[in-house]
């Protein structure tokens, strides 16, 4: 049992058309903690009849929907809002459960979650238009902002709570519907997000939560005629099947796939400054982040005293069940994520990297691993191309500032860019000259609701969070008045 002040919270049926349900065929997943691997839930696997009933429901509920004034939708965004940071805690131990992460990292997940709520039930108020000035005189030329209709969402399992309302506020707000797949490992956090929203009022069917089979829901979601959007959130392979499954409805797409940041440390930087952005970019949720540090570029001059000042930090960091107090860093989210840390680590020593911290399977067993730094590292390892995923700092030595922009230029990613440096012309140069959709200049936390989140290149199409959020739910209609 998980220790909930409000029961209710903990859904194991799925949300259709305002009602909980199991699946046709009484099929069920386990949802298991990472910590130690103990049964949370079972929750229905829905399949493809499921998914075509939400779609269905979601496009009745959509038609009222729309309908509605952004002052209204407004309202009703804002009591979700207002329920999520009221079940915070509740909300936190259900993430920490499913998910891993330490409990103070899931209540702020919770609040950065609510975040998006809370914005875009301002925005949902300037679905603003335009008026064009006309090239003939009796011609008036106007531009509306219409929803885009049904959307979809897919969600992964590293913030599972973020994710969606990230997705869901901004197409709520602007007169969508929404059928999510949240990612099998944690599905709890969206079902409890769903019965959220049911008691903040919203009408049946307007959001739909289906757990179970990823290829069954992504199918029927993908093919169907009434589903006007897709955005999904997960690893680029996943991403680039889904875009292709959406070509024969040419579905307007939102991408935020996967990144390989640079995170670069000029030898004029705050060197305590840059390690504690290290830390935050490189282990916030053990290192699962799409934004984390996954190369970590320091220039010669001061390459060794920043290495010992990181892993004085990592050395520092205390790895543990995330409900148990004083856990910094939580488990890794399965056994296939602690291989690939462990390949990653492997082939670095193999090819002459130098192990600082860490580098082992940690003492807890199961998915618990030791934070790692290691020193050395070069292109050739597997790192320089893939992201890790885990808590793994390899730290690049570079002499100039073109070899390391070109260094961390060198990716088919372009997620996030991280660098400190306290030159104000350098700092101009390296920020217009990175390859990525956000970067952090002397921080390395760049998420919140109002930046725009997204990526260039192989990581993804469209942004989320800000004012540029609402227009991946939206279509312009352009009205041409003649005979004026
Ligand atoms: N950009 C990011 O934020 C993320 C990047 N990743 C990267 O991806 C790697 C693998 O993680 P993983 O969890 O496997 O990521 P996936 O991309 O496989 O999963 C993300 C979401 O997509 C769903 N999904 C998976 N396959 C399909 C499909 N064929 N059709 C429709 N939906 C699908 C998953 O459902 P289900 O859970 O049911 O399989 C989940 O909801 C990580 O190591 C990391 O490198 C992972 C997560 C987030
Ligand atoms: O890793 C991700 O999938 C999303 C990034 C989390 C954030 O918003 O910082």
């Amino acid at each position: 049992m998980l220790p909930l002040h409000n029961p209710a919270l903990l859904r194991q049926q799925a949300l259709i058309n305002g009602q909980w349900l199991d699946a046709d065929d009484g099929q069920h997943l386990a949802v298991h903690k990472p910590a130690n691997g103990e049964l949370i839930a079972r929750v229905p696997a829905m399949g493809q009849a499921e998914t075509r009933r939400a779609i269905t429901a979601a496009a009745a509920a959509q038609a009222q929907w729309k309908l509605q004034t952004g002052k209204a939708r407004s309202v009703l965004l804002r009591r979700w809002y207002e329920l999520i940071m009221a079940n915070q805690q509740d909300l936190a131990v259900i993430l920490t459960s499913e998910q891993g992460k330490p409990l103070s990292e899931a209540r702020g997940e919770i609040a950065y979650a609510a975040s998006f709520v809370d914005w875009f039930a301002d925005e949902a108020k300037r679905g603003y238009g335009d008026v064009a000035p006309s090239p003939q005189a009796d011609k008036r030329i106007v531009v509306l902002k219409q929803p885009v209709g049904v959307a979809a969402a897919i969600t992964p399992w590293n913030f599972p709570a973020a994710m969606i309302t990230r997705k869901a506020a901004p197409a709520f707000a602007a007169g969508c519907a929404m059928v999510l797949k949240p990612a099998s490992q944690t599905p709890l956090t969206a079902l409890a997000l769903g019965w959220l929203a049911e008691q903040a009022g919203f009408p049946a069917g307007l959001f739909n939560v289906l757990t179970g089979s990823a290829t069954l829901i992504g199918e029927v979601l993908t093919a169907s005629p009434l589903v006007r959007k897709l955005s999904f959130t997960g690893s680029t392979e996943v991403g680039r099947q889904l875009m292709a499954q959406s070509a024969p409805t040419i579905k307007k797409l939102s991408l935020e796939l996967g990144g390989n940041a640079p995170f670069i440390v000029f030898e004029d930087a705050d060197l305590d400054a840059a390690v504690e952005g290290a830390m935050v970019s490189k282990f916030r949720n053990a290192g699962q982040t799409c934004v984390c540090a996954n190369r970590i570029y320091v220039q010669r001059a001061v390459y060794e005293r920043f290495a010992a000042k990181l892993v004085a930090a990592v050395q520092a960091l205390q790895v543990g069940d995330g409900m148990a107090p004083g856990s910094t860093q939580g488990p890794l989210i399965d056994a296939r994520a602690v291989a690939k840390v462990e390949e990653h680590i492997a082939d670095a020593l193999a090819k002459g990297g130098r192990l600082l911290c860490g580098g082992q399977r940690h003492a807890l067993g199961g998915s618990f691993f030791e934070p790692t730094v290691i020193a050395d590292a070069s292109p050739a390892m597997l790192f320089a191309r893939e992201e890790t995923f885990g808590p793994l700092a390899p730290l690049f030595c570079f002499d100039d500032i073109d070899e390391v922009i070109r260094a961390a230029n060198d990716s088919e990613f372009g997620l996030a860019g991280y660098f400190y440096s306290r030159d104000l012309a350098r700092a101009w140069q390296v920020a217009e000259q990175l390859e990525c959709g956000m970067v952090g200049i002397n921080t390395g936390l760049i998420s919140n609701e109002v930046g725009p989140f997204g990526g260039i290149k192989q990581s993804g199409l469209g942004r989320e969070g800000s004012r540029y959020g609402m227009d991946e739910y939206l279509e312009s209609k352009y009205l041409c008045f003649g005979g004026l």
